[in-house]
């Protein structure tokens, strides 16, 4: 696992880690960003597992004092639509618990572990004025969504969530032994709901993934608000 930075590796200090799944986000990320940026940008691998082990590698490797989960995710509609971008006020780990007589119980209702990771509030502003991105939460799931009754009952445990996708809670976890802020900022592929491949739109998520890393506020901006 390598982290791709857009510039030298041997200047001042990075700042900014952006974690996403694959080579083709983390291009469309360092298209965006452009020459100079100074940021490291990696590709860990899909779901929160992959994402937690390659943030926590790169932290323990390189000098980031924030980091963000990007890439392409499921919108909730009407909400999040698909090419639209969202960015997370609070990342969750939708899927952490138990299934028990009475429905599903997260990890925290079972008495351990943590399934929230809020963002800094001048961090969600800073990133949803500059892209324009929708604020809410995004969900992290282990097993994509694929039936009309698995979205319902997302958006009826998680009435805030505008997106899901598998890896915030896996970089905010491992950001978070870092002491280090985390957010994330997503581009919507598909609608999460029954599954529909011919419906996917995952090139003008990449896209919008572009123009969003494009348009972001210089790095010590960002920095102000951790
Ligand atoms: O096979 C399917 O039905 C299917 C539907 C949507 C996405 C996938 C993927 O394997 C992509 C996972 C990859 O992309 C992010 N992503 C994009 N859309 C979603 C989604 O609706 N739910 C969860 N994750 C999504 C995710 O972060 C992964 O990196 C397959």
């Amino acid at each position: 696992m390598t982290v791709e930075r857009t510039d030298e590796q041997s200047g001042p200090a990075a700042g900014l880690l952006v974690v996403v799944a694959v080579e083709a986000e983390a291009e469309a990320v360092r298209r965006g960003l452009g020459p100079g940026s100074g940021a490291g940008v990696l590709a860990a691998g899909v779901g929160p597992a992959a994402a937690a082990a390659g943030t926590a590698v790169a932290l323990a490797r390189g000098r980031y004092r924030l980091v963000l989960s990007a890439g392409i995710a499921g919108g909730f509609a009407p909400a999040a639509p698909l090419g639209s971008l969202v960015v997370a006020d609070a990342v969750v780990a939708a899927d952490l618990g138990a299934e028990t007589p009475d429905g599903f119980a997260d990890v925290t209702e079972l008495g351990f572990g943590a399934v929230r990771h809020p963002v800094p509030p001048g961090l969600v502003a800073a990133l949803a004025g500059a892209c324009g991105g929708a604020v809410g939460e995004v969900l992290t799931v282990s097993t994509v969504t694929g039936s009309a009754e698995r979205a319902g009952a997302l958006r009826k445990r998680h009435p805030r969530a505008l997106a899901e996708a598998m890896e915030g809670f896996g970089t905010a976890e491992a950001a978070a032994r870092f002491g280090l802020a985390a957010g994330e900022l997503r581009a919507v592929s598909n609608a999460v709901g029954p599954r529909d491949r011919a419906s996917w739109r995952i090139g003008e998520a990449l896209a919008a993934l572009e123009r969003a890393f494009a348009a972001l506020p210089p790095l010590p901006h960002l920095l102000k608000e951790v």
